[in-house]
């Protein structure tokens, strides 16, 4: 009984480490500006779920963005255009950051945030299924970043797309690929098709030759977070 209480507050302690780490860090390396806390407040507003990435993990695909020198980012799941916003600031001048997005009500408000933000002016919201719009992207490939955030049970086939419209050397993201470890060794959630597409998709970025690949925790709280891969060969 005691051992347990012991246990309980270590355990405690540590999280509270841990958030006080990730506090920290985001204060220190991945402030929210004026830009990026307003499109939160509109998509709070307009009643969407908050289910965009975090500051640490939005600082993340920048510093990969800036990595691979990219001039053209491609994002599929746009939500309100926080994830975007991040992508669009590593962008050098004259770049181009495509942002797909299924949901038509969600278009105004990702085109407001971005041209809040000031990021209006290097990024276009394409309004569609995503499977449906990706064909339409051949001719304005190499991509040097595709960031993969939709919805799961497609992940393989936005993979394939991914390194379709890739050069060696791009990086392709992809959000919620560890989902507490159902994405990595399965569960009896298995026959669930968003788990069976993360599933298929971590199994295919960890052994595609063409791909260097690894799942990182970077969430709030290290449950999920994101499968990173470079396109190591010509595809
Ligand atoms: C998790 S949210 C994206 C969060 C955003 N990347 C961020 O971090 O700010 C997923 C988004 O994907 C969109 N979505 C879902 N299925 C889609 C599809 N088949 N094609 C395009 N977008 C889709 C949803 O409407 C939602 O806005």
């Amino acid at each position: 009984m005691t051992n347990d209480r012991v246990d309980l507050t270590a355990s405690q302690q540590r999280v509270q480490t841990q958030n006080d780490i990730e506090t920290a860090i985001t204060e220190i390396f991945a402030p929210e500006d004026e830009g990026l806390r307003n499109a939160l407040a509109t998509a709070k507003a307009a009643g969407l779920p908050a289910i965009q990435i975090s500051p640490i993990q939005g600082k993340l695909l920048q510093l990969l963005a800036r990595a691979a020198n990219a001039k053209k980012i491609l994002e599929i799941g746009s939500l309100a255009g926080y994830s975007g916003i991040w992508l669009a600031r590593a962008l050098p001048e004259g770049g181009r950051l495509i942002s797909l997005e299924i949901d038509p009500k969600h278009a105004m408000i990702i085109r407001n945030s971005f041209a809040n933000a000031g990021v209006g002016d290097r990024t276009e919201v394409r309004v569609g299924k995503a499977l449906d719009l990706l064909p339409h992207l051949t001719n304005e490939a190499p991509f040097d970043l595709v960031f993969i955030d939709a919805d799961k049970s497609p992940y393989p086939h936005y993979l394939d797309w991914a390194i379709q419209l890739s050069r060696p050397g791009s990086i392709i993201v992809a959000d919620n690929c560890i989902r507490g470890g159902k994405a990595l060794r399965g569960s009896d959630d298995e026959q669930e098709e968003s788990t069976a597409g993360l599933l298929e998709y971590n199994r295919r970025a960890s052994s595609d030759p063409r791909l260097t690949s690894l799942a990182l925790a970077v969430d709030s709280g290290h449950t999920d977070g994101f499968t990173i891969s470079v396109v190591s060969s010509p595809v």
